[in-house]
């Protein structure tokens, strides 16, 4: 059995929904459907997400929300024009739109999670009426049928460990094609919770790990996963195969083409993902496949840039001989609910690279300022503009000279290294540029690479 999962890409109008259900039929392995909210037609488009969260805006500043509506009725009214879906069967998924400001929420973060869920829930609901509109045995099931339950905040969710427990006693008949949205569960209490943006490759892993699939297909927009964004390397090679290992690592650094929380139940699972295109199903796309036995076919797997970090530079003398010196850092930075990325240190200096999405200015100043209070550096510097760089591949462990290969074409483009790090998996090596060379570092190392 199958599970195949369609990015926003892959279902933002009635001709895209018309190949998607081309491929759902196509393969009687391919049993349940996870769709995503409808995405951009052109580079212009505004996704149904993001309609909805102006929705959920507009609501909470008591604004007009007509025109948002209507942009997110049009949607779902083209798809279901495109196949002659009558009235007063999409009706109660419009009407169920324009009540979502009546529902009772916990608070406002519930509220904005709601919304945004509906574009993933409405466009499963008319997955289902299509498919049975073509005379296809397909149920619509939400996260609340299934047991797809959640912890965390409204709209940063997690899995909980209980979902697999309630997929296994989910009464699966395999004649029938199942039909979920994607990106949301339900809560303990039962509310509605979201993964973060880009969840609902997270669904599909669940449900590939929960109904026991033997393949997760991830169809989305591009032909494969690609040794770089594409967007920053004009025509990178594609990756055949990778391990779940060298995933995680490329999606949480930037390949946002899959999500890194969604290789988690997969991994756990023991299933593969197979990323494809919608557009040409019969290319082989790029299969992610479990650690053991793997042969790399190159050295490097992977290589991208985030550009979204900053670092709490420290030095203070004797700083390795002080016991629980990080610790109480730590717990400065934990008191305020921000995690790090990564950690190097010397033995007089500790530099702690953060995630800039997680914090703002004012952060900031009181995280520096309790630092300074109990710690009393010799120096503390915040640094604003940080980049980091993976070079990502199971061919580089065990490997002498690939750091040096890295950093050669470095040097040569002028670029400065400020901290490199090599993970302790040692399937990645982190480079830390700044911003505003991170294209350029991404360029140089895949061409050092991967020349020919
Ligand atoms: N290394 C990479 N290989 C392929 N695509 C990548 C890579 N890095 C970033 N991307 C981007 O990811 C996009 C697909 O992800 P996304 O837009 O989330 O698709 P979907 O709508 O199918 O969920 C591609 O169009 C591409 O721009
Ligand atoms: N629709 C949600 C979840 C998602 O996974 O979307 P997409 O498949 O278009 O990346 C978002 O925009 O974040």
């Amino acid at each position: 059995m199958k599970v195949v999962k369609f990015g926003g890409s892959s279902l933002a109008d009635g001709e895209h929904f018309a190949q998607a259900i081309k491929i759902i039929t196509a393969d009687p392995q391919r049993r349940v459907v996870v769709t995503s909210a409808p995405g951009k037609r052109d580079p212009h488009d505004i996704k149904v997400t993001d309609l909805l969260i102006t929705y959920a805006k507009q609501v909470l500043a008591h604004e007009s929300t007509t025109t948002t509506v209507n942009q997110i009725i049009d949607r779902y009214t083209a798809i279901a024009a495109y196949f002659n879906v009558p009235a007063d069967k999409l009706n109660p998924l419009i009407d169920r739109l324009k009540a979502l400001p009546t529902w009772h929420y916990p608070n406002d973060n519930y509220l904005m999670a709601t919304f945004k869920a509906h574009g993933e829930r409405l466009n499963a609901n008319l997955m289902a009426i299509i498919l049975q509109q073509l005379g296809y045995e397909a149920r619509f099931i939400t996260p609340e049928d299934a047991g797809i339950r959640v912890t965390g905040t409204p709209n940063n969710a997690t899995v909980a460990p209980e979902t697999y427990a309630l997929l296994d006693r989910f009464n699966f008949n395999h004649s029938e094609l199942l039909i979920f949205p994607g990106f949301y569960g339900i809560t303990m209490a039962g509310h509605i919770a979201t993964f973060s943006r880009g969840g609902s490759d997270i669904t599909g892993a669940i449900l590939a790990r929960g109904l026991h699939a033997d393949l997760y297909e991830n169809f989305t927009d591009v032909d494969a996963i690609y040794v770089a964004n594409p967007a920053v390397v004009n025509n990178p090679q594609p990756i055949a195969k990778m391990t779940f290992r060298e995933m995680r690592e490329l999606s949480y650094a930037g390949f946002s083409v899959f999500h890194d929380e969604a290789l988690i139940p997969a991994i756990q699972g023991n299933v593969p993902i197979n990323v494809k295109n919608t557009q040409h199903p019969e290319k082989p796309g790029t299969l992610i496949v479990p650690d053991k036995g793997f042969q790399p076919a190159d050295i490097v797997t992977g290589v991208v840039s985030g550009k979204h970090f900053a670092a709490i530079y420290l030095h203070k003398y004797l700083l390795n001989k002080e016991a629980g010196f990080t610790l109480r850092i730590l717990n400065i930075l934990a008191r305020h609910n921000v995690s790090y990325e990564h950690m190097p240190s010397g033995i007089d200096d500790i530099t702690i690279i953060l995630d800039k999405n997680q914090i703002d200015d004012e952060l900031v100043d009181v995280i520096c300022n309790e630092i300074q209070a109990e710690i009393n550096p010799d120096q503390l510097e915040w640094i604003d503009n940080y980049a980091i760089t993976m070079v990502v591949g199971e061919g580089m462990r065990n490997r002498t000279g690939v750091i040096n290969d890295i950093l050669e074409p470095l040097t040569k483009e002028n670029i400065p290294v400020p901290i490199i790090n090599q993970g302790a998996s040692r399937i990645s090596i982190m480079i830390g540029t700044y911003d505003q060379d991170a294209d350029r570092a991404v360029q140089a190392i895949y061409h050092r690479f991967f020349a020919n």
